[in-house]
């Protein structure tokens, strides 16, 4: 067993133990790339300057200056939330005081991200975008960079571009890389400030957790080895998934759906169970948003799954059936028949499907299955977030599912409680931004004020 994950939203996790250099990314997984982004490397990310609220710091090398770009560098990497994975969602913001003005305020001249694994580096996107005017200017990063493709291209493009400072929100996680970057860049005359070394005020607390939020999945597996795992589920005002007879859509509203299809583009892959593929016949893709569209995992130990089914067409996105050794060899044929890919397990579990995600190299894995499977994946202690959907709505039912089955729990005194919780409210036609559990620990619980639209409930667990 790995060891335990902490509490999410604790400190950066350390690596317990010497993690292993990138893994080789699957194809497919990458196929789906839009080739707006992808395939221009001079992309300048005019929405990035639209989606950051600060678009001038104060005064240059103050502390508070700092703090806003190094946040600003956080929020342009997570442009490319989901699609990065083996590889960290790195941005880089370069920002130079304006001399000719009598404005203290830095102003940004160059903006990069990486897009996506294969693609130009946030460094030199950023000087690129900079051009002459990153001589002498400071750049931002909410990450270390590493050398992914052994060319020290990152550290390059900073000292070509003439860069005076860099600023680093977070040490890389790899062993093998922590600190490699920052030390050629000092070897090259360039002073390096690292939050938490170099700068520690309460102003770096706010894009210290903008830095770790944007990297969570990665930081969970270089520390833990396992794919950082969230559990979604939609449950009614009585907290079933379903009625009776296991009709469920809709439960929650398009609002609700929206943020899930956002949320599955975040996942290198989305995982159910054989009832949810019997019961709802879902398709598990993230349509409507642009962006990655995860692998589809179904966990099936006896195979009893229908012939057709939406999840075996993949056109719309790859899909793999994990089971146990020798199960229904003939219908096997029929799914890879089909392109579906079927991998046989000795032992078929939660814990088992997770290291098998992780060594194809998946960052973050997102569970949509019903009470049984959640029940299951929950005691092998392989999930680290859940988003519970609430739906103003009842229906009541013996029998009606529930998000949760059997955890074995007699005593509410052994309840889990979930940490840093909070609350969204979704009511259609409002589209508000969702807060993400910030790092610190803070003991769950509370009530939501609930109107019409229903809610989301987001809370981290101790494992
Ligand atoms: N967010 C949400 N709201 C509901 O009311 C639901 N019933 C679900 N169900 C989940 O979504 C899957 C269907 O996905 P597609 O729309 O077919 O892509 C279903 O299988 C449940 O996992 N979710």
């Amino acid at each position: 067993m790995s060891p335990s994950p902490p509490l999410l939203g604790g400190a950066a996790p350390a690596p317990a133990r010497a993690a292993p250099s990138f893994l080789p990314i699957p194809i497919h997984t990458r196929r789906r790339v839009p080739t707006t982004r992808a395939a221009a490397p001079s992309f300048f990310p005019i929405h990035a300057r639209r989606r950051v609220s600060t678009t001038r710091a104060a005064a240059s090398h103050s502390h508070a200056n700092d703090a806003i770009l190094l946040r600003r560098a956080a929020d342009v990497a997570d442009l490319s939330a989901g699609l990065t994975s083996p590889h960290p969602n790195f941005g880089c913001v370069i920002a130079r005081p304006q001399l000719d003005t009598d404005s203290a305020d830095s102003r940004v001249v160059g903006e990069g991200f990486l897009y996506a694994q294969g693609t130009p580096c946030a460094e030199l996107l950023a000087a690129q975008e900079a051009g002459e005017q990153a001589r002498g200017a400071t750049a931002y990063l909410n990450l270390e960079p590493g050398d992914c493709y052994a060319d020290g291209t990152a550290v390059g493009s900073l000292v070509q571009a003439g860069i005076a400072r860099v600023v680093v929100g977070l040490r890389h996680p790899l062993k093998h890389l922590r600190g490699k970057a920052i030390q050629a860049l000092r070897s090259e005359g360039i002073q390096v400030d690292v939050v938490g070394e170099d700068l520690q005020s309460k102003l770096f607390k706010e894009a210290l957790k903008s830095c770790l939020i944007v990297n969570a999945p990665l930081l969970y597996r270089a520390a833990f080895h396992v794919p950082y795992s969230v559990l979604k589920y939609a449950m009614t005002a009585d907290g079933k998934i379903a009625a009776s007879s296991g009709h469920a859509s809709w439960i929650s509203g398009k609002a609700s759906r929206g943020r899930v299809f956002e949320l599955r583009g975040r996942s290198d892959a989305v995982i159910v169970g054989g009832n949810t593929v019997r019961f709802d016949d879902p398709r598990l893709t993230a349509r409507h948003v642009k962006g990655h569209v995860p692998v589809r995992i179904v966990m099936s130990q006896s195979l009893n799954l229908p012939e057709e089914a939406n999840l075996w067409n993949v056109n719309d996105a790859y899909t793999i059936v994990a089971t146990q050794r020798g199960a229904r060899r003939d219908f096997q044929k029929k799914l890879a028949m089909k392109g579906v890919e079927v991998v046989e397990f000795d032992m078929l579990n939660p814990r088992g499907v997770m290291s098998y995600c992780y060594d194809r190299g998946y960052l973050s894995v997102l569970w949509e299955c019903g009470g049984t499977l959640a029940a299951s994946a929950i005691s092998a202690s392989v999930i680290h977030k859940i988003y519970a959907f609430w739906a103003p709505k009842i229906i009541g039912g013996l029998n009606a599912p529930t998000p949760v089955g059997e955890l074995g729990l007699s005593q509410m005194t052994q309840a889990i409680n979930l940490m840093d919780v909070s609350y969204e409210q979704r009511v259609a036609g409002a589209e508000a931004g969702c807060e993400d559990i910030a790092p610190g620990v803070i003991a769950g619980g509370g009530s939501a004020e609930l109107g019409e639209g229903g809610a989301v409930i987001v809370g981290g667990r101790g494992l």
